[in-house]
């Protein structure tokens, strides 16, 4: 399938908190160069599986490999070489976006005046360079999203993780950023891309992963998964293997409620 090696192996991984498992046995491998699309329901696992790999959750069994090293390790070197855009970020926003991103880029061994200087030239080409001495606090949602991709890729990451990273983004916005992800692939770059928006994560994956309650219903390319169902789009391929054909009810269900005063 590839002739490179993996630069993440996850094998037979399993998670529980409290008595419920959450994580039933994922096996997956990454390449270096592919953006995979990484979707499933509301509380399928994404969140964890990533985590996971990025070392923020203990407690699971199964291999897991980022890099070469084990997350259960507490390996930290590999972590330099990962980036990742949570959906929700604790953004320091008392901060200037100045000394948020030197402070991230030093985090990740950037040394503070290259960070800074990368930093700058980042937010210039994303529009931001008049705002670099403002507080973030009292950026947009969309200034602050842009704040967090340039944090993740400061320090040339081999791997990214990103959570809806077009959260937030203008039309124009979007375009760069697709395009920043797939020149960056084409460079070698692995890149995990966690996201709801169907129509985008069809377009711009090379493979998509379905993740339904813990485990893996769909892996390949979407070509490949259009071949497994009668679904058309992403979108439908979601729903038909996650089992999902209700919304029409459920949306009217949902509307005679609110209809109900
Ligand atoms: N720290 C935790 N303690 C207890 N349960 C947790 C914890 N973190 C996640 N869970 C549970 O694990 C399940 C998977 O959550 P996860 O955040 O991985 O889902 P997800 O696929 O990322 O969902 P979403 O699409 O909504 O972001 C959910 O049922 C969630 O409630």
């Amino acid at each position: 399938m590839n002739n490179s090696a993996p630069v993440i192996t996850v094998r037979d991984l399993r998670m529980k908190f409290g008595d419920r498992y959450v994580l039933n046995g994922i096996d997956l491998e990454a390449y270096p160069g592919q953006i995979i699309g990484y979707i499933g329901p509301n509380g399928a696992g994404k969140s964890t599986t990533v985590k996971i790999m990025l070392g923020l959750v203990e407690g699971y069994t199964g291999e897991v490999s980022v890099l070469g090293a084990s997350p259960s390790d507490g390996s930290v070197e590999y972590k330099k070489r990962i980036g990742y855009v949570p959906e929700v970020a604790d953004i320091y926003d008392t901060l200037t976006a100045r000394e948020y991103l030197t402070f991230i880029g030093e985090l990740y061994g950037v040394p503070a005046d290259e960070a800074e200087s990368k930093a700058y030239r980042l937010m210039e080409r994303f529009g931001l360079k008049e705002v670099f001495d403002v507080r973030i606090a009292t950026f947009s949602k969309g200034m602050k999203q842009k704040v967090l991709l340039i944090s993740s890729l400061l320090h040339n990451p081999d791997i990214l993780f990103l959570d809806e990273p077009l959260s937030g983004l203008d039309a124009n916005s979007v375009m760069v950023v697709k395009e920043v992800l797939a020149l960056l692939a084409a460079q070698g770059k692995t890149i995990f891309y966690s996201s709801h928006i169907m129509d985008v994560v069809e377009k711009i994956s090379h493979r998509i992963i379905l993740l339904a309650d813990g485990r893996i219903v769909a892996d390949g390319s979407f070509e490949q998964l259009k071949g497994q169902v009668s679904g058309g789009s992403l979108e439908q391929i979601f729903n038909q293997l996650t089992g999902f054909n209700e919304h029409q009810d459920i949306a009217e269900q949902f509307v005679a409620i609110v209809q109900e005063v």
